[in-house]
């Protein structure tokens, strides 16, 4: 049984930027791997090229742009390395096949109202003017409440169905991070105006949730450090949280400590884990986690005597 459904994905280059294989990347927002404009925030009053080098003054990445009008497609061909088509024009056929026909890769948002039919179709668009290089990204539905729902269940059905790249459009919500990495997004969008805070959190999930759930093939050194570092992160967060219950078991048993040790409970989780990691095998998991446990207890010990010492001068 495996977290990662290992759905076969296509591939999308935005510039420099891969969307499909490798991390969960992230556009817009404080560290992200792209920035995105959107020209229809200033309803067509500020010339693309300003809004484009205004966000080019401080950013040489990747920038994704969605046009206000036909207007801005030679801007966006010149400075952009994608573009977007809309949530609130996705069905403007006339537009989207003028921006296909930019011959940059297309990110499609999936209008509120919009089926998984109607929002593949507009793909189909795309392809039409002989433009395959689309991904899909999912930017929620009206709800009851008057707020955007993500349909994280259409965003699965979409690469599933299409076999692109799906990203989560985390304008409503960035604490969905974690749940849209773990359902299968490639890539998350995350508003211009959102903190430094939500952007932080957001790159935590896509390490620690993307490392759990996403089965990576790096094919060069720095690929593949990155994709190690991403299991480092959660390593270390597994490790920190499995000393502090180690810790808490050494509390409740009658002899806590090193001097409690139970040698067949150890066996038993190194088999079980031995299920999980084949690869490793006991023998080795055995060195491991002999390791790993011995440093709780020593943990442990430490703190019960800091304990005492202060029960002591109290
Ligand atoms: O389960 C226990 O009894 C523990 O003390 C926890 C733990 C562990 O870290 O997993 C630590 C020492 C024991 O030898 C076995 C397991």
């Amino acid at each position: 049984m495996s977290l990662t459904a290992d759905l076969e994905r296509g591939v999308v280059r935005f510039g420099t930027l891969t969307v499909g294989a490798g991390p969960v990347v992230v556009i817009g927002g404080a560290g992200a791997d792209a920035r995105w404009i959107n020209l229809r925030e200033n309803h067509g009053r500020v010339l693309a090229s300003e809004s484009v080098a205004a966000v080019r003054a401080g950013w040489r990445g990747p920038v994704l742009v969605e046009p206000f009008s036909a207007a801005d497609l030679p801007e966006i061909a010149a400075n952009a390395v994608g573009a977007v088509v809309g949530a609130a024009w996705m069905q403007d056929f006339q537009l989207v096949r003028a921006v296909a026909r930019l011959g940059l890769p297309v990110l499609v948002q999936r209008a509120p109202s919009a089926t998984l039919e109607e929002w593949l179709a507009v793909a189909d668009y795309c392809v039409a003017e002989g433009n395959d290089r689309v991904v899909l990204c999912e930017s929620g539905s009206r709800t009851h409440l008057g707020g955007v729902t993500l349909d994280l269940a259409l965003m699965r059905a979409a690469r599933e169905r299409s076999g692109r790249p799906v990203l989560a459009d985390l304008g409503g919500d960035p604490g969905l991070a974690a749940a849209a990495i773990a359902a299968g997004a490639d890539g998350l969008l995350l508003p211009p105006g959102s903190t430094e805070r939500e952007a932080l959190a957001v790159h935590e999930a896509v390490k620690i949730v993307g490392a759990v759930t996403r089965r990576e093939d790096p094919g060069s050194l720095p690929a593949a450090r990155g994709a190690i570092d991403r299991v480092d992160a959660a390593l270390a967060l597994l490790l920190e949280r499995r000393a502090e219950l180690a810790g808490v078991i050494q509390r409740l048993k009658p002899v806590g400590g090193f001097a409690g040790r139970d040698m067949d409970r150890e066996r038993r989780l190194v088999a079980d884990m031995a299920r999980r990691a084949p690869g490793l095998g006991e023998d080795r998991l055995a060195s491991i986690m002999n390791a790993v446990i011995e440093a709780g207890l020593h943990l442990a010990e430490e703190r019960m005597a800091a304990d005492r010492g202060r029960a002591r001068a109290e």
